[in-house]
């Protein structure tokens, strides 16, 4: 029997390599890099708050599950796998970050490859990981097959580096997959990795979101009627968390800095019924109008801390395809009875130059980051320097954040990376530059304590993390921990002081 071991470690550029194993250990590292290369087997859906509870999405999802193991063929190579699928999936509810539904998979199996007999597909990193996390093979993803692959054969998936991915069955032609834009290439029969796929599940009712992002908007629990800022908001995953907290209650400015991503936000805050939410284009780092000259043809919008331009609506920028994805949700939406939200409003739909300073009551600061916590991932390219980079970059956003934040305003700093420079480091920034600002403790805690002291650069920068006391106060996920499993990720809490 041709059965392969998945067992691939990250690949890190050698000054990222030396850096992290000084943070974490040699051997801690080893541990993060292989646990990188896996997806979580743990899938955690955030249930809409505002249209439904936890155990009546566990129910609706048992049911969807139990329709879609029914039609699925038992495939060639594993015999069992139709059994280990619907004991992998039952949904339950997560006993510590409310509003959450969890649904276990497992992996990583060993896969026969003999029914393959020697037939290949290679796809790309990015499908690779998608595969890894569940999804079938899309066209955009195939990088090379075997000579002679016909529709209907089983074939080997391997991801670059050769990872061997699973057996798949085509389905198209072989010259279809070099020819046509889209479509499914490859359907995943016996994959490394047994998950659900979360795609066009109860749309409107939950949102699949990995376990730490949720958490970061139940630790800024921003009040019902606030005035709440998400900087660097899209998709829109973590403001639409927010926006239940306040119970759709209040402003929730989400900003991004293409049109595009703004409408995603839209898109989403309209599937899931949310009308608080005022999402905008705009460089949150340039988010603070307090420089710009009076009479210079900025307005004062009506809510009072909004300066908003005079040039009317963003485009909508609504592809057909988009629209036909919006109408297929709508429709969905409508068969269980629930309603899209009405489009934005004229105010909504404004450009703004930013706000005046101290004008909100929370802020969430999810910026722009390395993402070296994201699982799967089996590469990662990034120098020590551009590390270094975006570390600096995020300073800037924090530095906006401080100061748009009203006195005794809370400030909740997450990102999706294992960097020390961006996590510890970037804390350690707010706190040496801005003795208005302090950590606090967070109100729901899963995960362990940052890192304590520092290191010295080779070019003589001393990188200074946090102190036993300050480490305390922030939760860092390692994505190494089995227990948890889930992606690496940071999250620091301040208060402004009044
Ligand atoms: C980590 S993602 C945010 C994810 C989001 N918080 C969520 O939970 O769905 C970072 C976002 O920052 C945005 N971004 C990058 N630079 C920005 C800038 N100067 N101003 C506003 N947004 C920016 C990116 O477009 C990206 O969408």
């Amino acid at each position: 029997m041709a059965t392969k071991t998945y067992a691939p470690t990250v690949q890190w550029q050698a000054d990222v390599e030396q850096y992290f194993t000084a943070a974490f250990g040699a051997e801690m590292l080893q541990q993060i890099s292989e646990a990188l290369c896996r997806p979580p087997l743990i899938t955690s859906l955030r249930v809409n708050t505002l249209r439904s509870t936890p155990e009546a999405v566990v129910a609706a999802l048992a049911t969807e599950l139990a329709a879609e193991k029914e039609g699925q063929e038992a495939p060639p190579a594993c015999a069992d796998h139709r059994q280990s699928l619907a004991s992998a999936h039952t949904p339950f509810v997560h006993q510590r970050v409310p509003g959450v539904v969890c649904m276990a998979g497992s992996g990583p199996h060993e896969v026969d490859y003999t029914p393959t007999q020697g037939k290949e597909v290679v796809i790309a990193r990015g499908a690779g990981e998608a595969v890894l996390r569940g999804a079938h093979i899309f066209v955009p993803g195939v990088l090379a097959c075997s000579p002679g692959i016909q529709k209907g054969d089983l074939v080997a998936v391997s991801v670059a580096l050769e990872q061997p991915g699973g057996v798949g069955r085509v389905e198209m032609e072989r010259a279809q997959m070099f020819r046509l834009q889209h479509g499914v290439a490859v359907t995943m029969r016996d994959p490394v990795f047994r998950l659900p796929s979360c795609n066009g599940l109860l749309p409107g009712l939950v949102m699949p979101q990995n376990l730490p992002s949720i958490l970061a908007a139940h630790v800024l629990a921003p009040k019902p009627g606030a005035t709440v800022l998400d900087m660097c908001a899209a998709p829109g995953g973590k403001t639409t968390a927010l926006a239940e907290l306040m119970q759709d209650r209040g402003t929730l400015y989400a900003l991004d800095r293409s049109h595009a991503k703004v409408q995603d936000i839209r898109d989403l805050a309209a599937e899931l019924g949310m009308t608080c939410i005022r999402a905008h284009k705009l460089d949150a780092t340039r988010a603070v109008v307090d420089h710009v000259p009076a009479g210079n043809g900025h307005m004062q919008a009506g809510s009072g801390h909004m300066q908003a331009g005079t040039k009317g609506a963003t485009p909508n920028g609504h592809s057909s395809k988009v629209a036909q994805r919006q109408e297929r949700k709508r429709k969905a939406m409508q068969a269980r009875g629930l309603t899209i939200a009405p489009p934005p409003s004229s105010v909504t739909e404004a450009q703004i130059a930013g706000f005046h300073e101290a004008t909100f009551d929370y802020i969430l600061l999810d910026g722009p980051c390395s993402a070296l916590g994201l699982r799967p991932r089996l590469i990662h390219g990034q120098t020590l320097k551009e590390l270094r980079g975006t570390a600096l970059y995020q300073r800037n956003f924090l530095d906006t954040a401080i100061r748009l934040l009203k006195p005794g305003g809370e400030l909740v700093y997450s990102t999706c990376t294992i960097n020390p420079g961006e996590n510890e480091r970037n804390v350690r920034h707010v706190l040496d530059k801005y003795p208005c600002m302090s950590l606090v403790p967070q109100a729901l805690t899963l995960s362990g304590p940052g890192l304590t002291g520092g290191i010295t650069h080779a070019d003589g920068e001393q990188e200074q993390w946090l102190t036993p006391d300050e480490a305390r106060l922030v939760q860092r996920f390692d994505p190494a921990d089995a227990e948890l499993d889930t992606i690496g990720f940071f999250v620091a809490k301040f208060v402004k002081a009044k």
